[in-house]
């Protein structure tokens, strides 16, 4: 089976604007792939162009092992696609919006569109206009999943959900994952992605600069580490050990960032007593921020090819 998506150099300007810069990427079938970049990172920019609504400046894309460009009718078909700016003709019900959709993408039995905007709760009778902007991300998220697509790709999918209604949407993503579906879906909320995606990229300024398995990247990164001795200890100690930096030393408390293994910061440790020991790893979040703000000893392991 060909990859799901499968882009190589992928670049795309606008004018003299860099939109996206040699992007090379595989998302397997069946994966989970979680898309992650600040605002105008590039995450808009490359699903428009895994959808044909916009053209490479150079490189390509495939999707499904198909060409968008050439393909984009039998693509499309198979594809559940979430907007940003999911945008509907707000006169209509969202009921009636979801029939035609359905229709369009060959009669999506009336239980399912039922079934899923039950468990979002959304109000199948309410015109779309005066729905609120979650609600409306509900008909959304109702229309991309409804016809259980190969792949669906879903650009910024919680935007404006309250927690429970994001609960139901990661619920949703993980039955979609069983059933082998793909998902590849763009974020700001690293807990989202944590929570369900298999593998994250992390695209800065237009560049890609991590990705990996969300356990690998917990493995590559560092501990946030509290020691709190009897008596007040010297900075000295502990500053030029393997793997410490960030250390700040305060009477009888060391707090400090570690790399690798904890052996020669417990060992001068243990030479004094020690009345507390906290060691924990950052959450995805903080981790993105640190490649996002482009710490060097982050850089030099976000780094891929
Ligand atoms: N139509 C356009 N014309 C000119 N520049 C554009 C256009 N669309 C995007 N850009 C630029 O390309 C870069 C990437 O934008 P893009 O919308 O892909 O980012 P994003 O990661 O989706 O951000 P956000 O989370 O804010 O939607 C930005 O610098 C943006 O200003």
């Amino acid at each position: 089976m060909p990859p799901a998506i499968e882009l190589s150099k992928l670049t795309k300007t606008y004018g003299s604007r860099r939109g996206l810069i040699d992007l090379t990427l595989d998302v397997q079938p069946g994966e989970v792939f979680g898309y992650l970049g600040p605002n105008g990172a590039g995450k808009s920019t490359t699903i428009r162009l895994l959808l044909n609504l916009i053209r490479p400046s150079s490189g390509s894309a495939r999707v499904l092992g198909l060409d968008p460009a050439a393909d984009a009718v039998a693509l499309h078909r198979r594809l559940g696609y979430l907007a940003g700016d999911f945008v509907v003709d707000g006169r209509q019900r969202a009921g009636e919006c979801l029939t035609f959709l359905g229709n369009l993408r060959g009669a999506v039995p009336a239980d399912r569109i039922l079934e899923l905007a039950d468990r979002l709760e959304l109000d199948l009778t309410a015109r779309i206009k005066s729905l609120s902007k979650g609600n409306r991300q509900k008909v959304g998220l109702v229309q991309a999943f409804m016809h259980r697509p190969d792949l669906l790709i879903l650009d910024e999918p919680t935007s404006g959900l309250d927690p429970l209604v994001q609960q139901t949407f990661l619920e949703l993503v993980a039955e979609a994952r069983e059933e082998g579906q793909t998902v590849f879906m763009s974020s700001h909320v690293m807990s989202e992605v944590e929570a369900v995606a298999d593998r994250v990229a992390i695209i800065r300024e237009g560049r890609l600069v991590a990705l990996d398995t969300i356990g690998d990247l917990r493995a590559r990164s560092y501990l946030r580490v509290r020691i709190t001795f009897a008596e007040p200890v010297r900075a000295a100690e502990f500053t030029a050990l393997p793997g410490v930096r960030d250390l700040a030393v305060q009477g009888c408390l060391l707090d400090c960032r570690l790399d690798g293994s904890p052996d020669a910061l417990l060992k001068a440790a243990a030479r004094h007593t020690v009345t507390g020991l906290r060691a924990d790893t950052p959450d995805l979040e903080e981790l993105f921020h640190g490649y996002y703000s482009g710490h060097p000893s982050r850089r030099e392991t976000a780094d891929v090819a």
